[in-house]
């Protein structure tokens, strides 16, 4: 069956390219098995098993693209190819992604370097797995021949370097004519193949026409790039090296002596440019990456899964991290419990003060000169920092004169409550780090914090501590979409907490502007609880069914039909991704017991026979997408300070189609919405 998206014709070279990137990738992995294996892993705290058994060098990430001139350059000849490493092979030259040079490839700009003669040629990989499926031609200057067409198309056999390649020439026939690869204007029908509901058959208006060449202005390879958004979404983001547009690469390529913030409306790329910016940072390819390391902090366990398989064939050496905020706190606690609960808690509870009252207590205990020894000194050293602070230190030593301090200390539970509590893990973190500082082995040149609005403040202390000194920051996220009043409520704040910024001015912020995720109707659905001054975000998928909203008029029968509408999303999207979310999992999850659902591979995942449903809270899907997605009850997503970030974050996961079922109540934002 031919997935949504994909292109009816072939490309004449597609079987050339694949040969070639067969070839490309075996001589990689014959590379890298000359290399001996070593231990990547960065520090005794960061051990990543699965850096540790990547040859140094391996990647088998495919070919991204190819370049063509129209003269001669000596070092390139008529073209090259960039991939994720470089080649550097007789005729066969593979030019690295975030080599100079690749700039014309993203369309960037030409600063850096020289060549002989002008680009002519942009040539785009679609790709399955580590196959090419598809190749886009984006000319800039029509050359004839072809720069392509250097005497040498040939098809090798896609085999080891080694093995027999009887070469087979390809037809003088089906040589792409500069004329034919001319990027078809967006308006055919392989630029329109978005509708599961037969709109991709529906004819688009002149007017339609024209807001959708309007929002593909400025990009390389947008056919390409919508085939891509059309396709089912799996669980792992996919590779978009070879569509990254000419945008994302600026930001992604900036120099890592910068601080970068990163602003950006819901699927506008910002996890995407997280993750090539990270690889791209310690890229083997540039003289001043080698020293990089990167901590890569995402929001949740699902998200690091999520992102993962996006840099790692890109960093074979294993130096980026991927990991998330409670991860990063348990480990500096370094105690076996199991935290439980959510994150939510008194303002206090996560504040940044939080450093001073754990490092008073630590002075404390030097001075009483009872600080722990043995085998439990570790616990015993925590339990001791902690209980100072409950007990606002010693007669005649408070830890904070300040009696609202105080007060919230007196009210927090006893250690071995605590202890077990996922909102005091941030303040078991920040104890243990009174007595127990990070190692420099530990750190890193770079920290790239994703969602960071939804970092607290006593979390960036103790984010602040695994960045080397001299290093730097780059923060990516949407204060839209911050899940709760605990958080800094502006970027401003933010900078001037990590002291980043220009003087007293806060650190600029980058915007980036066009919509990748959700089609435009779901936008603009979602759109409709932000301030009126926020809103306006829309998507290059400009067209896709309307979200469905419905009302049920018992509370009984509310998640059946939340059921029944994902059921009917799964039959749409057979080989996508479909999800429930709802802040009640409980009620769902016992009915999709009774129904012969069964738990899957994760605590998110249900299974019954093939069919695959995802459950999460609005807290677990952040970062996250699905092709359709079912919201149960808005009206009970939390609030804070009158914006619903929660619930706006919940309705934009959908890349195709959004349900909405509800009894209790709708927010009159999105009641108006759902009449028009
Ligand atoms: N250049 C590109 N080519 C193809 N697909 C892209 C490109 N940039 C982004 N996308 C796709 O758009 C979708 C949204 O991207 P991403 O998750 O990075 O957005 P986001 O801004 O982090 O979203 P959110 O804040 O809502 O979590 C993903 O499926 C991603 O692969």
């Amino acid at each position: 069956m031919r997935d949504r998206g994909e292109r009816v014709t072939q490309h004449p070279d597609l079987p050339f390219e694949q040969a070639r990137n067969s070839e490309y990738l075996a001589r990689l992995k014959a590379r890298a098995s000359i290399v001996a294996q070593v231990n990547v892993a960065r520090s005794r705290n960061w051990v990543d098993p699965s850096a540790i058994k990547l040859p140094v060098g391996i990647s088998d990430h495919p070919l991204v693209g190819r370049i063509g001139f129209d003269a001669e350059d000596e070092l390139l000849g008529r073209a090259c190819y960039i991939g994720p490493t470089r080649l550097d092979d007789g005729n066969f030259q593979v030019v690295s992604w975030d080599a100079p040079v690749s700039q014309l490839f993203f369309g960037t700009g030409d600063e850096g370097f020289t060549i002989d003669g002008k680009l002519a040629v942009r040539r785009t990989f679609d790709h399955r797995l580590s196959d090419i499926a598809d190749v886009d031609d984006e000319w800039l200057t029509r050359v004839d021949p072809s720069p392509f067409d250097a005497g040498d198309l040939q098809v090798p056999a896609p085999s080891t370097p080694r093995a027999d390649r009887r070469a087979r020439r390809v037809s003088p026939d089906s040589q792409p004519s500069p004329a034919a690869d001319t990027v078809r204007p967006t308006s055919e029908a392989d630029a329109e193949p978005l509708g599961e509901d037969g709109s991709a058959t529906r004819r688009r208006t002149h007017r339609d026409r024209e807001t959708q060449d309007q929002r593909l202005a400025g990009m390389r390879s947008a056919e390409t790039v919508l085939r891509k958004l059309a396709a089912p979404r799996s669980a792992a983001l996919q590779s978009v090296l070879a569509t990254l547009q000419p945008d994302q690469f600026d930001v992604v390529s900036r120099s890592p002596h910068e601080d970068l913030l990163i602003q950006g409306h819901p699927g506008t790329g910002k996890t995407v440019v997280a993750a090539y910016r990270a690889a791209y940072l310690v890229s083997a390819e540039r003289k001043e990456a080698q020293a990089q390391s990167v901590l890569l902090v995402g929001p949740t366990s699902d998200y690091v899964a999520h992102v993962k398989g996006l840099v790692r064939p890109l960093d074979p050496e294993g130096r980026i991290v991927v990991t998330h905020i409670a991860e990063v706190l348990d480990r500096i606690v370094g105690l076996k419990t199991n935290w439980s609960g959510g994150i939510g808690g008194e303002h206090n509870d996560i504040d940044a003060h939080a450093r001073q009252f754990a490092a008073r207590a630590e002075m404390i205990l030097q001075r009483a000169k009872t600080v722990p020894t043995g085998p439990t000194a570790r616990r015993d050293h925590l339990e001791a920092v902690y209980s100072l602070i409950q007990s606002n230190g010693l007669p005649g030593q408070p830890v904070s004169d300040n009696p609202e301090d105080s007060a919230w200390m007196a009210r927090l539970p006893r250690f071995n409550e605590a202890i077990r509590m996922r909102r005091y893990l941030p303040l078991m973190a920040q104890s243990t780090l009174a007595f127990q500082p990070v190692p420099f082995t530990d750190q890193f040149t770079h920290l790239l914090v994703d969602e960071a609005q939804d970092i607290s403040p006593i979390e960036w202390n103790v984010l602040e501590q695994y960045l080397r000194p001299g290093g730097h920051w780059t923060l990516v996220g949407d204060m839209n979409q911050r899940r709760s009043d605990t958080t800094y409520a502006t970027w401003g704040h933010i900078s001037d907490h990590l002291g980043i910024g220009d003087g007293d001015e806060p650190l600029q912020q980058t915007l980036l502007r066009r919509g990748y995720r959700s089609t435009t109707p779901i936008l603009q659905f979602a759109d409709k609880l932000l301030p009126s001054s926020q809103r306006g975000a829309t998507s290059i998928q400009v067209e896709g069914p309307r979200p469905s909203v419905e009302y049920v008029p018992g509370p009984d029968a509310l998640f059946p039909k939340a059921v029944e509408a994902a059921l009917r999303l799964l039959k749409s999207y057979p080989n996508g991704t479909v999800a429930i979310i709802t802040v009640d999992p409980g009620r769902l999850i016992q009915l999709l017991g009774k129904e012969g659902w069964r738990r899957g591979e994760t605590l998110n995942l249900w299974t019954r026979g093939h069919e695959l449903l995802r459950v999460h809270v609005p807290e677990s899907a952040r970062g996250l997408e699905f092709d359709g997605v079912v919201v149960v009850e808005p009206g009970d997503f939390p609030e804070n300070l009158g914006r619903e970030g929660q619930l706006y974050t919940s309705l934009t996961r959908a890349n195709r189609e959004l349900a909405v079922v509800w009894h209790k109540g709708m927010p009159d934002a999105l009641r108006k919405a759902a009449r028009r």
